[in-house]
């Protein structure tokens, strides 16, 4: 310890140098201070200045909450956890009824600091982390997607380290690429993703495993599939196209789809999903095998998923206009996923399957127009 203190002192000096205050250094005397960079004992070392008894509720933090899965995400936890025990954080302005729903601080999680005291000052000890560029938008903005994803990625492992926090982090399909088995992809084989987003979603299971053998974080991961939800809009992503067709089906009645007909890709409900995220955090740590897993529900293609929507809407018209970028990045990903470890690990299943996911999103939807046209 006297030695990391004297490395510490002599970064605090270099910064105090009138010569430079610039940002590299800020990111040194960070790391010197408290990285896990420091520690030089092994994986038994420990940061843990708060532990998580398993008999208290935790207190979860939830950044990039405002996207397509962190509201319903904070609904779930907090008829589990109770209301006050979980904060949705996002640089966005959240719109009423999030901000009446419970607590929500602004976070972006590129400012390392303000991260930290947020976790510090509401005690807390899960922390969900959502914030990412998606597929296609990550492609539109390279270098945004790297500071997001990868930077942003290391601010929250540093700090789930340090106050020994349970760490969740998705992964995706996207962490797949075109050298990968894709029918169906298992838990381990070659990810050589061609995306930004892929390849900082392999970086993210990288690191969050390396955390976890090397300073014994608590990291736990779940590679999900294009998610479809009716209440919340996708983000930018390469599976969209199975959430738009619901709303122009109802909407219009015409769909114009920017995927092959015959382009196939694991989805799940959005309420599987959620569940499988609350499952895997409170997983017992024996039952986990591994750290990243895949989970899956279906798998289809636009045009299985428009025979489904028109056995319910038969007037509904589909065409299609290939967008060659998403087009490009669907070939590359996996068909079908092999989630077998979770099934056997920690009891995963999914509820869903495409005639009951199809039903649900109209019935949502359907009402929910039916409501804004009668006001
Ligand atoms: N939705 C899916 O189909 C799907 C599938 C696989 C994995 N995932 C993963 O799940 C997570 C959540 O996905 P989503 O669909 O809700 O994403 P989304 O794109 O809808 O939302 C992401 C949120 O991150 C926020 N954000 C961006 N930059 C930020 C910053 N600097 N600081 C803080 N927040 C920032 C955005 O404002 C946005 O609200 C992501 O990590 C994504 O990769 C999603
Ligand atoms: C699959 C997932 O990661 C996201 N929905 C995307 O298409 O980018």
């Amino acid at each position: 310890m006297p030695v990391i203190r004297a490395l510490s002192n002599v970064a605090k000096q270099a910064l105090l140098a009138p010569a430079c205050g610039c940002q590299p250094l800020t990111v040194a005397i960070r790391n010197i201070s408290f990285s896990p960079r420091q520690v030089t004992s092994g994986s038994d070392a420990s940061f843990h200045s708060v532990s998580f008894s398993e008999t208290d509720h935790p207190k979860v933090l939830i950044t990039g909450g405002l996207g397509q899965l962190g509201v319903g995400l904070a609904k779930l936890l907090r008829k589990r956890f109770g209301k006050n025990n979980v904060i949705l954080s996002d640089i966005r302005k959240p719109p009423s009824n999030v901000f009446h729903s419970g607590p929500f601080i602004y976070s972006d999680i590129l400012d390392y600091k303000n991260l930290r005291e947020i976790v510090v000052n509401n005690r807390i000890t899960w922390l969900v982390h959502y914030s990412a560029l998606l597929s296609a938008v990550g492609e539109a903005n390279v270098a945004l997607a790297r500071a997001v994803n990868i930077t942003g990625l290391h601010n929250i492992l540093d700090i789930a380290a340090e106050h020994g926090l349970r760490l969740f982090v998705p992964s995706t399909i996207g962490a797949f690429g075109p050298t990968s088995p894709r029918n169906p992809t298992p838990d381990l084989c070659v990810q050589r993703p061609r995306t930004i987003y892929g390849v900082s979603k392999v970086h993210a299971e990288l690191m969050g495993e390396y955390y976890h053998h090397r300073y014994g974080l608590d990291f736990r991961c779940l590679r999900y599939p294009g998610i479809i939800s009716a209440d919340s809009q996708p983000g930018g992503g390469t599976t969209d196209y199975a959430v738009q067709i619901f709303h122009d089906a109802v909407k219009t009645g015409k769909f114009e789809c920017n995927l092959k007909p015959d382009t196939r890709l694991p989805m799940m409900y959005i309420d599987d999903c959620l569940r499988a995220t609350l499952e895997v955090m409170e997983a017992p740590v024996e039952s986990l095998s591994m750290r990243t897993y895949n989970i899956n529900a279906l798998s289809f293609t636009p045009e299985e998923l428009a025979n489904e929507v028109q056995k319910q809407l038969p007037d509904l018209q589909v065409t299609y206009e290939i967008d060659s970028v998403r087009q490009a990045i669907a070939d590359s990903w996996p068909m079908n996923f092999d989630d077998s470890n979770a099934r056997n690990d920690w009891g995963w299943k999914h509820d869903y399957d495409l005639p009951e996911l199809v039903q649900t999103m109209l019935n949502f939807i359907g009402s929910d127009s039916r409501i804004a046209q009668a006001n």
